[in-house]
């Protein structure tokens, strides 16, 4: 059986340092970090994380602000607010809950953060500064940095020797996440839907990383025997034996069958879900010690 990679025992560990650093850079006159999480829509998960982000960032000590708009809400009015926050000395970081309603241009949203308050670190000059190997000087987007945490746990920071396969090139968790796989030496292949063999191709990976949004496509025979396995997806799936109607979250890893061969594992819940919360608050801390000019902590 394999390890399980307790990623809400990392993420309260990553919480705990924010909690430090936060006291430590008020008792030096720097100030409360400040994050601005903006919410467009009634989405129920995204008001959960939501929920979750804001409470997480008060815990933390943070001067914590949430913008909850109606669904209606014109992208003009969003640009506005995000000129505003952007404005605002006591604004660190800015974060805008993905998925937008249809009517409104994400990309457009996303490009208008200031890239210094990107916490989210989905604009063009942090994705390009992470793609040039300058991730020491970005912001890299939460899920995939907390999910490297996770692999330094297993691996260490230096992974040269070891294949990686990322399966999903989403910009918010795909690309970044082979970038920082490439930039630990790690020789990376992304997979997608058009990949051939899929399956044999992931059997060739030292570190498995399943990003497809896909219930439990990664069966137990595509892990390599002593892989590290992180399991990005968060699918919820009818569950009729718990009651009718009940549901359960499930990744993009079929989990029985895969810790019976992995090294480690990721569960889900419980696995890189926390981690995309701890690294939000890790950003935002960051991002206020690069404002009072200090040096930028480390997790
Ligand atoms: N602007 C952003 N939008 C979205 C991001 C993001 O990083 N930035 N990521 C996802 C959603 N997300 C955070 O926003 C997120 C997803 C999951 C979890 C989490 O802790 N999951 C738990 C299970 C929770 C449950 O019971 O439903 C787990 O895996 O253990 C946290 C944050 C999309 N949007």
């Amino acid at each position: 059986m394999s390890e399980v990679i307790d990623g809400k025992k990392r993420a309260a560990e990553v919480v705990e340092r924010v909690k430090t650093l936060t006291a430590d850079l008020a008792a030096g006159g720097g100030g409360k970090p400040g994050l601005a999480v903006v919410i467009v829509g009634e989405d129920p998960a995204s008001q959960v994380y939501v929920a979750s982000k804001s409470r997480t960032a008060k815990e933390c000590g943070f001067h914590s602000v949430q913008h909850t708009l109606a669904a209606d809400t014109g992208e003009a009015d969003l640009l506005k607010l995000i000129g505003e926050l952007n404005a605002d000395p006591a604004i660190h970081g800015i974060l805008v809950q993905l998925p937008l309603p249809g009517h409104i241009d994400s990309g457009k949203v996303i490009q208008t953060i200031a890239p210094e308050k990107d916490v989210d670190g989905f604009t063009f000059v942090n994705v390009g500064k992470l793609g040039t190997g300058e991730a020491e000087t970005a912001f890299v987007p939460c899920t995939p940095a907390g999910s490297m945490l996770l692999i330094e746990r297993v691996r260490g920071k230096d992974l040269s020797g070891l294949n990686a396969v990322v399966i999903g090139r989403s910009n918010i968790v795909g690309k970044p996440m082979a970038n920082l796989l490439l930039a630990a030496n790690c020789t990376v292949t992304v997979a997608h839907s058009r990949t051939r063999d899929l399956a044999a191709l992931a059997r060739t990976a030292d570190i498995l990383v399943a990003a497809v949004g896909r219930p439990e496509m990664v069966k137990g025979d595509w892990v390599k025997p002593g892989a590290t396995v992180i399991d990005v997806g968060i699918n919820r799936i009818a569950a009729p034996e718990r009651g009718e109607g009940k549901t359960r979250l499930v990744g993009d890893v079929a989990y029985a069958g895969a810790a019976e061969v992995a090294g480690a594992i990721t569960p889900v819940p419980g696995g890189v879900g926390p981690m995309t919360i701890a690294m939000l608050m890790a950003n935002t801390v960051a991002s206020a010690y690069l404002v009072a000019g200090l040096a930028r902590p480390e997790f």
